[in-house]
Protein backbone atom coordinates (compact mmCIF):
# COMPACT_ATOMS: atom_id res chain seq x y z
CA UNK A 1 0.00 0.00 0.00
CA UNK A 2 1.36 3.54 -1.12
CA UNK A 3 1.86 6.04 1.65
CA UNK A 4 -1.26 7.71 0.50
CA UNK A 5 -3.45 4.74 0.28
CA UNK A 6 -2.74 3.87 3.89
CA UNK A 7 -3.34 7.97 5.19
CA UNK A 8 -7.17 7.18 3.15
CA UNK A 9 -7.76 4.05 4.71
CA UNK A 10 -6.64 5.11 8.07
CA UNK A 11 -9.07 8.07 7.85
CA UNK A 12 -12.13 5.83 6.45
CA UNK A 13 -11.41 3.51 9.50
CA UNK A 14 -11.61 6.98 11.96
CA UNK A 15 -14.99 7.93 10.79
CA UNK A 16 -17.29 6.67 13.98
CA UNK A 17 -20.92 6.68 14.17
CA UNK A 18 -23.00 9.35 15.44
CA UNK A 19 -23.41 9.88 19.47
CA UNK A 20 -26.95 8.47 20.17
CA UNK A 21 -26.80 9.81 23.86
CA UNK A 22 -26.18 13.13 22.69
CA UNK A 23 -28.91 13.01 19.79
CA UNK A 24 -31.62 12.03 22.41
CA UNK A 25 -30.52 14.73 25.16
CA UNK A 26 -31.22 17.30 22.39
CA UNK A 27 -34.35 15.70 21.29
CA UNK A 28 -35.61 15.76 24.87
CA UNK A 29 -34.20 19.68 25.56
CA UNK A 30 -36.71 20.41 22.19
CA UNK A 31 -39.21 18.70 23.22
CA UNK A 32 -39.13 20.88 26.33
CA UNK A 33 -39.18 24.04 24.66
CA UNK A 34 -41.99 26.81 24.14
CA UNK A 35 -43.23 24.92 21.05
CA UNK A 36 -45.56 22.49 19.87
CA UNK A 37 -42.94 19.21 19.39
CA UNK A 38 -41.24 19.46 16.10
CA UNK A 39 -43.03 22.43 15.01
CA UNK A 40 -39.45 23.94 13.84
CA UNK A 41 -39.51 21.03 11.68
CA UNK A 42 -35.97 20.39 9.74
CA UNK A 43 -34.20 22.83 11.95
CA UNK A 44 -34.84 20.22 15.22
CA UNK A 45 -33.25 17.47 12.96
CA UNK A 46 -30.52 19.78 12.47
CA UNK A 47 -29.42 20.76 15.90
CA UNK A 48 -30.23 16.58 16.97
CA UNK A 49 -27.61 15.20 14.35
CA UNK A 50 -25.09 18.57 15.34
CA UNK A 51 -25.04 17.23 18.86
CA UNK A 52 -24.79 13.10 17.65
CA UNK A 53 -21.90 14.46 15.60
CA UNK A 54 -20.23 16.97 18.14
CA UNK A 55 -21.23 14.10 21.16
CA UNK A 56 -22.58 16.77 23.04
CA UNK A 57 -26.27 18.88 23.27
CA UNK A 58 -24.53 22.08 22.93
CA UNK A 59 -22.63 22.02 19.81
CA UNK A 60 -21.45 25.30 18.61
CA UNK A 61 -19.16 26.68 15.82
CA UNK A 62 -16.99 29.07 16.80
CA UNK A 63 -15.03 29.27 14.11
CA UNK A 64 -16.55 27.96 10.42
CA UNK A 65 -14.89 28.01 7.01
CA UNK A 66 -15.64 27.47 3.41
CA UNK A 67 -13.00 25.72 1.75
CA UNK A 68 -12.79 26.62 -1.96
CA UNK A 69 -10.10 23.88 -3.31
CA UNK A 70 -9.02 25.03 -6.89
CA UNK A 71 -7.82 23.17 -9.97
CA UNK A 72 -7.90 23.13 -13.59
CA UNK A 73 -8.98 20.73 -16.05
CA UNK A 74 -7.73 19.21 -19.05
CA UNK A 75 -11.01 18.47 -20.69
CA UNK A 76 -12.12 21.95 -21.18
CA UNK A 77 -9.90 21.71 -24.64
CA UNK A 78 -12.84 20.05 -26.34
CA UNK A 79 -15.04 23.08 -25.94
CA UNK A 80 -17.01 22.56 -23.01
CA UNK A 81 -17.42 25.29 -20.83
CA UNK A 82 -18.75 29.21 -21.45
CA UNK A 83 -15.55 30.44 -19.93
CA UNK A 84 -11.74 29.85 -20.50
CA UNK A 85 -9.37 27.92 -18.17
CA UNK A 86 -7.50 31.08 -17.55
CA UNK A 87 -10.56 32.13 -15.67
CA UNK A 88 -9.43 29.47 -12.85
CA UNK A 89 -7.04 31.51 -11.57
CA UNK A 90 -7.91 34.74 -12.38
CA UNK A 91 -11.34 33.81 -9.57
CA UNK A 92 -8.68 32.66 -7.01
CA UNK A 93 -7.02 36.04 -6.64
CA UNK A 94 -10.28 37.36 -6.73
CA UNK A 95 -11.11 34.80 -3.93
CA UNK A 96 -8.17 36.20 -2.16
CA UNK A 97 -8.76 39.73 -2.07
CA UNK A 98 -12.07 39.55 -1.22
CA UNK A 99 -14.32 39.95 -4.50
CA UNK A 100 -16.08 37.18 -5.17
CA UNK A 101 -19.48 35.94 -4.33
CA UNK A 102 -18.52 33.16 -1.63
CA UNK A 103 -16.56 36.05 -0.18
CA UNK A 104 -19.39 38.46 0.37
CA UNK A 105 -21.75 35.68 1.42
CA UNK A 106 -19.03 34.26 3.97
CA UNK A 107 -18.91 37.62 5.05
CA UNK A 108 -22.19 37.65 6.18
CA UNK A 109 -22.02 34.25 7.40
CA UNK A 110 -19.25 35.43 9.57
CA UNK A 111 -16.86 32.33 7.92
CA UNK A 112 -13.12 32.58 6.61
CA UNK A 113 -12.72 31.60 2.77
CA UNK A 114 -9.98 29.30 3.02
CA UNK A 115 -8.65 29.08 -0.73
CA UNK A 116 -6.72 25.81 -1.56
CA UNK A 117 -4.70 25.35 -5.07
CA UNK A 118 -4.66 21.65 -5.16
CA UNK A 119 -4.48 21.95 -9.11
CA UNK A 120 -4.44 24.99 -10.92
CA UNK A 121 -2.67 25.07 -14.31
CA UNK A 122 -0.39 28.27 -13.09
CA UNK A 123 1.36 29.36 -9.92
CA UNK A 124 -0.43 31.78 -8.13
CA UNK A 125 1.70 34.00 -5.75
CA UNK A 126 -0.25 35.19 -2.52
CA UNK A 127 0.09 34.84 1.20
CA UNK A 128 -3.23 33.82 1.84
CA UNK A 129 -3.41 30.92 -0.69
CA UNK A 130 -2.93 27.34 0.82
CA UNK A 131 -0.27 25.74 -1.52
CA UNK A 132 -1.23 22.36 -1.97
CA UNK A 133 -0.82 21.58 -5.62
CA UNK A 134 -0.52 18.12 -6.68
CA UNK A 135 -0.17 19.07 -10.97
CA UNK A 136 -0.71 21.42 -13.20
CA UNK A 137 -4.42 20.25 -13.71
CA UNK A 138 -5.36 17.76 -15.02
CA UNK A 139 -4.81 15.57 -18.50
CA UNK A 140 -8.29 16.05 -21.33
CA UNK A 141 -10.22 12.51 -19.77
CA UNK A 142 -11.43 11.93 -23.30
CA UNK A 143 -8.29 10.77 -24.64
CA UNK A 144 -7.51 8.83 -21.03
CA UNK A 145 -7.08 8.80 -17.81
CA UNK A 146 -7.30 12.45 -15.61
CA UNK A 147 -4.62 11.78 -13.65
CA UNK A 148 -2.47 8.75 -12.66
CA UNK A 149 -4.44 6.78 -9.22
CA UNK A 150 -1.66 7.79 -7.09
CA UNK A 151 -2.35 11.45 -7.79
CA UNK A 152 -6.11 11.13 -6.93
CA UNK A 153 -4.98 9.62 -3.84
CA UNK A 154 -2.87 12.50 -2.82
CA UNK A 155 -5.54 15.46 -3.87
CA UNK A 156 -7.92 12.92 -1.64
CA UNK A 157 -4.95 13.48 1.35
CA UNK A 158 -4.77 17.09 0.74
CA UNK A 159 -8.66 17.75 1.74
CA UNK A 160 -7.64 15.27 4.32
CA UNK A 161 -5.19 17.53 5.60
CA UNK A 162 -7.17 20.71 5.26
CA UNK A 163 -9.98 19.00 7.49
CA UNK A 164 -7.23 18.38 10.36
CA UNK A 165 -5.37 21.54 10.11
CA UNK A 166 -8.68 23.35 10.13
CA UNK A 167 -10.10 21.21 13.18
CA UNK A 168 -6.82 21.67 14.96
CA UNK A 169 -7.27 25.50 14.53
CA UNK A 170 -10.46 25.49 16.12
CA UNK A 171 -13.08 25.07 13.02
CA UNK A 172 -16.12 23.08 13.88
CA UNK A 173 -18.41 24.14 10.68
CA UNK A 174 -16.53 23.47 7.27
CA UNK A 175 -18.58 23.85 3.58
CA UNK A 176 -17.30 22.38 0.55
CA UNK A 177 -16.41 25.09 -2.33
CA UNK A 178 -14.71 24.56 -5.55
CA UNK A 179 -13.49 26.64 -8.46
CA UNK A 180 -12.34 24.54 -11.63
CA UNK A 181 -13.06 25.85 -15.25
CA UNK A 182 -14.66 22.77 -16.68
CA UNK A 183 -15.85 20.77 -13.53
CA UNK A 184 -19.10 20.66 -14.32
CA UNK A 185 -18.28 17.95 -17.06
CA UNK A 186 -15.83 16.34 -14.83
CA UNK A 187 -18.98 16.02 -12.31
CA UNK A 188 -21.24 14.78 -14.56
CA UNK A 189 -18.68 11.90 -15.75
CA UNK A 190 -18.36 11.12 -12.07
CA UNK A 191 -22.13 10.67 -11.87
CA UNK A 192 -22.37 8.79 -15.42
CA UNK A 193 -19.59 6.46 -14.43
CA UNK A 194 -21.55 5.28 -10.70
CA UNK A 195 -24.94 5.05 -12.27
CA UNK A 196 -24.23 3.94 -15.84
CA UNK A 197 -27.02 6.89 -16.63
CA UNK A 198 -26.98 7.75 -20.17
CA UNK A 199 -24.25 10.93 -20.35
CA UNK A 200 -26.77 13.03 -22.09
CA UNK A 201 -29.14 12.87 -18.80
CA UNK A 202 -25.77 14.11 -16.60
CA UNK A 203 -24.66 16.88 -17.92
CA UNK A 204 -26.25 20.47 -18.13
CA UNK A 205 -25.29 24.05 -19.06
CA UNK A 206 -22.29 25.06 -16.06
CA UNK A 207 -21.36 28.24 -16.45
CA UNK A 208 -23.76 28.77 -19.28
CA UNK A 209 -23.06 26.77 -22.46
CA UNK A 210 -25.20 27.12 -25.34
CA UNK A 211 -26.78 23.69 -27.20
CA UNK A 212 -24.02 22.75 -29.54
CA UNK A 213 -21.40 22.77 -26.18
CA UNK A 214 -23.89 21.04 -24.10
CA UNK A 215 -23.73 18.31 -26.61
CA UNK A 216 -19.98 18.33 -26.87
CA UNK A 217 -19.86 17.71 -22.79
CA UNK A 218 -22.61 14.83 -23.44
CA UNK A 219 -19.97 13.80 -26.25
CA UNK A 220 -16.81 14.27 -23.89
CA UNK A 221 -18.56 12.25 -21.14
CA UNK A 222 -19.44 9.06 -23.52
CA UNK A 223 -15.99 9.15 -24.68
CA UNK A 224 -14.17 9.58 -21.70
CA UNK A 225 -16.55 6.19 -20.24
CA UNK A 226 -15.48 4.26 -23.29
CA UNK A 227 -11.85 5.14 -23.37
CA UNK A 228 -11.26 4.89 -20.08
CA UNK A 229 -13.81 2.26 -18.86
CA UNK A 230 -13.50 3.07 -14.77
CA UNK A 231 -15.27 0.69 -12.55
CA UNK A 232 -17.95 2.05 -10.64
CA UNK A 233 -17.25 -0.47 -7.91
CA UNK A 234 -13.89 0.70 -6.87
CA UNK A 235 -14.17 4.83 -6.34
CA UNK A 236 -10.32 5.91 -6.47
CA UNK A 237 -10.38 4.53 -9.83
CA UNK A 238 -13.69 6.69 -11.17
CA UNK A 239 -12.20 9.11 -9.34
CA UNK A 240 -8.88 9.04 -11.20
CA UNK A 241 -9.73 8.68 -14.38
CA UNK A 242 -12.70 11.37 -14.87
CA UNK A 243 -12.22 13.26 -12.17
CA UNK A 244 -11.11 16.31 -10.83
CA UNK A 245 -8.06 17.29 -8.58
CA UNK A 246 -10.27 19.85 -6.88
CA UNK A 247 -12.78 17.54 -6.33
CA UNK A 248 -11.20 14.82 -4.98
CA UNK A 249 -9.93 16.89 -2.47
CA UNK A 250 -13.13 18.00 -1.25
CA UNK A 251 -13.96 14.53 -1.24
CA UNK A 252 -11.24 13.66 1.15
CA UNK A 253 -12.25 16.94 2.74
CA UNK A 254 -15.49 15.74 3.76
CA UNK A 255 -13.65 12.12 4.99
CA UNK A 256 -10.92 14.40 7.30
CA UNK A 257 -13.64 16.57 8.68
CA UNK A 258 -16.08 13.01 9.32
CA UNK A 259 -13.20 11.58 11.07
CA UNK A 260 -12.68 14.59 13.16
CA UNK A 261 -16.39 15.26 13.89
CA UNK A 262 -16.87 18.34 11.86
CA UNK A 263 -19.79 18.60 9.96
CA UNK A 264 -19.38 19.57 6.41
CA UNK A 265 -22.65 21.51 4.15
CA UNK A 266 -22.08 20.32 0.75
CA UNK A 267 -23.03 23.14 -1.76
CA UNK A 268 -23.89 22.23 -5.56
CA UNK A 269 -23.09 19.63 -8.16
CA UNK A 270 -19.55 19.30 -8.67
CA UNK A 271 -19.11 19.29 -4.47
CA UNK A 272 -21.95 16.57 -4.66
CA UNK A 273 -20.00 14.23 -7.10
CA UNK A 274 -17.18 14.79 -4.34
CA UNK A 275 -19.90 13.59 -1.86
CA UNK A 276 -20.84 10.92 -3.79
CA UNK A 277 -16.94 9.82 -3.80
CA UNK A 278 -16.60 10.26 -0.45
CA UNK A 279 -19.89 8.69 0.32
CA UNK A 280 -18.84 5.27 -1.44
CA UNK A 281 -15.58 5.23 -0.24
CA UNK A 282 -17.35 5.27 3.23
CA UNK A 283 -20.99 5.32 3.60
CA UNK A 284 -20.79 6.27 7.08
CA UNK A 285 -19.38 9.55 6.04
CA UNK A 286 -23.19 10.83 4.75
CA UNK A 287 -24.08 11.20 8.95
CA UNK A 288 -21.60 14.30 9.14
CA UNK A 289 -23.16 15.76 5.63
CA UNK A 290 -25.58 18.70 5.41
CA UNK A 291 -26.89 19.31 1.71
CA UNK A 292 -27.49 23.04 1.45
CA UNK A 293 -29.53 23.85 -2.19
CA UNK A 294 -30.83 22.10 -5.16
CA UNK A 295 -28.88 23.91 -7.96
CA UNK A 296 -29.94 25.00 -11.32
CA UNK A 297 -27.66 22.57 -12.92
CA UNK A 298 -29.02 18.90 -14.49
CA UNK A 299 -27.79 16.32 -13.18
CA UNK A 300 -27.59 18.05 -9.70
CA UNK A 301 -31.41 16.13 -8.42
CA UNK A 302 -29.86 12.82 -9.43
CA UNK A 303 -26.81 13.18 -7.64
CA UNK A 304 -28.61 14.31 -4.28
CA UNK A 305 -31.61 11.49 -4.94
CA UNK A 306 -28.60 8.97 -4.93
CA UNK A 307 -26.74 10.47 -1.94
CA UNK A 308 -29.94 10.43 0.46
CA UNK A 309 -30.06 14.23 0.93
CA UNK A 310 -32.75 16.54 0.29
CA UNK A 311 -31.66 20.23 0.40
CA UNK A 312 -33.12 23.02 1.65
CA UNK A 313 -32.42 25.73 0.08
CA UNK A 314 -34.47 25.93 -3.88
CA UNK A 315 -32.72 29.46 -5.05
CA UNK A 316 -32.16 28.89 -8.79
CA UNK A 317 -28.32 29.15 -7.92
CA UNK A 318 -25.63 27.70 -10.29
CA UNK A 319 -22.54 29.07 -9.57
CA UNK A 320 -20.77 27.05 -7.13
CA UNK A 321 -17.43 28.11 -5.23
CA UNK A 322 -19.41 27.13 -2.09
CA UNK A 323 -22.06 29.74 -2.15
CA UNK A 324 -25.15 27.82 -1.32
CA UNK A 325 -23.13 25.76 1.38
CA UNK A 326 -22.75 29.24 2.87
CA UNK A 327 -25.83 30.10 2.43
CA UNK A 328 -27.06 27.59 4.76
CA UNK A 329 -24.88 27.84 7.35
CA UNK A 330 -27.54 30.93 8.25
CA UNK A 331 -29.94 27.70 9.25
CA UNK A 332 -27.04 25.76 11.04
CA UNK A 333 -27.03 28.75 13.11
CA UNK A 334 -30.75 29.30 13.87
CA UNK A 335 -30.56 25.37 14.68
CA UNK A 336 -28.24 26.10 17.68
CA UNK A 337 -29.57 29.62 18.44
CA UNK A 338 -33.71 27.55 19.05
CA UNK A 339 -31.88 25.20 21.13
CA UNK A 340 -29.52 27.36 23.25
CA UNK A 341 -31.80 30.53 23.53
CA UNK A 342 -35.39 29.49 23.68
CA UNK A 343 -37.01 28.64 27.29
CA UNK A 344 -38.72 25.39 28.37
CA UNK A 345 -42.41 25.48 29.14
CA UNK A 346 -41.22 25.03 32.93
CA UNK A 347 -39.02 27.86 32.85
CA UNK A 348 -41.36 30.43 30.78
CA UNK A 349 -44.46 29.25 32.88
CA UNK A 350 -46.23 28.32 29.47
CA UNK A 351 -49.07 25.47 29.74
CA UNK A 352 -48.34 22.24 28.22
CA UNK A 353 -50.70 20.71 25.55
CA UNK A 354 -54.63 19.33 26.84
CA UNK A 355 -54.16 16.02 24.94
CA UNK A 356 -50.94 15.20 24.70
CA UNK A 357 -51.18 12.67 21.93
CA UNK A 358 -52.74 15.83 19.63
CA UNK A 359 -49.76 17.23 20.28
CA UNK A 360 -47.43 15.56 17.52
CA UNK A 361 -51.03 15.59 15.00
CA UNK A 362 -50.22 18.43 11.96
C1 LIG B 1 -16.55 34.12 -13.44
C2 LIG B 1 -16.88 32.73 -12.90
C3 LIG B 1 -16.92 32.52 -11.52
C4 LIG B 1 -17.24 31.25 -11.04
N1 LIG B 1 -17.33 30.77 -9.80
C5 LIG B 1 -17.67 29.52 -9.83
N2 LIG B 1 -17.78 29.09 -11.10
C6 LIG B 1 -18.21 27.76 -11.47
O1 LIG B 1 -18.08 27.49 -12.86
C7 LIG B 1 -17.20 26.42 -13.13
C8 LIG B 1 -17.92 25.21 -13.66
O2 LIG B 1 -18.63 25.46 -14.82
P1 LIG B 1 -18.13 24.88 -16.23
O3 LIG B 1 -18.06 23.42 -16.09
O4 LIG B 1 -19.20 25.33 -17.20
O5 LIG B 1 -16.81 25.52 -16.54
C9 LIG B 1 -16.53 26.11 -11.84
O6 LIG B 1 -15.32 26.76 -11.78
C10 LIG B 1 -17.54 26.55 -10.83
O7 LIG B 1 -17.13 26.70 -9.55
C11 LIG B 1 -17.51 30.17 -11.89
C12 LIG B 1 -17.46 30.37 -13.27
C13 LIG B 1 -17.14 31.65 -13.79
C14 LIG B 1 -17.07 31.86 -15.26
O1 LIG C 1 -24.16 23.53 -9.00
C1 LIG C 1 -23.09 24.14 -8.95
O2 LIG C 1 -22.45 24.26 -7.90
C2 LIG C 1 -22.50 24.73 -10.21
C3 LIG C 1 -23.27 24.87 -11.34
C4 LIG C 1 -22.71 25.41 -12.47
C5 LIG C 1 -21.40 25.82 -12.47
N1 LIG C 1 -20.67 25.66 -11.37
C6 LIG C 1 -21.19 25.13 -10.25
Amino acid sequence: MSRWEEKVQTILNQIGPLDEAAMAAAQARLDRLTKPPGSLGQLEAYAVRLAGIAGTVQARFPKKAVVVMAADHGVVEEGVSAYPAEVTPQMVRNFLTGGAAINALARLAGADVVCVDVGVAVDIDHPALVRKKVRYGTANFTKGPAMTRAEALEALCVGIEVAEELADRGYRLLATGEMGIGNTTSAAALLAAFTGDDPADCVGRGTGVNAAALARKAEAVRRALAVNRPDPHDPVDVLHKVGGLEIAALAGLMLGAAARRVPVVVDGFPASSAALVACRLAPRVKDYLFPSHQSAERGHRRLLALLGLAPPLHVDMRLGEGTGAVLAFHLLEAACRIRDEMATFADAGVSGPVVAEEAAQP
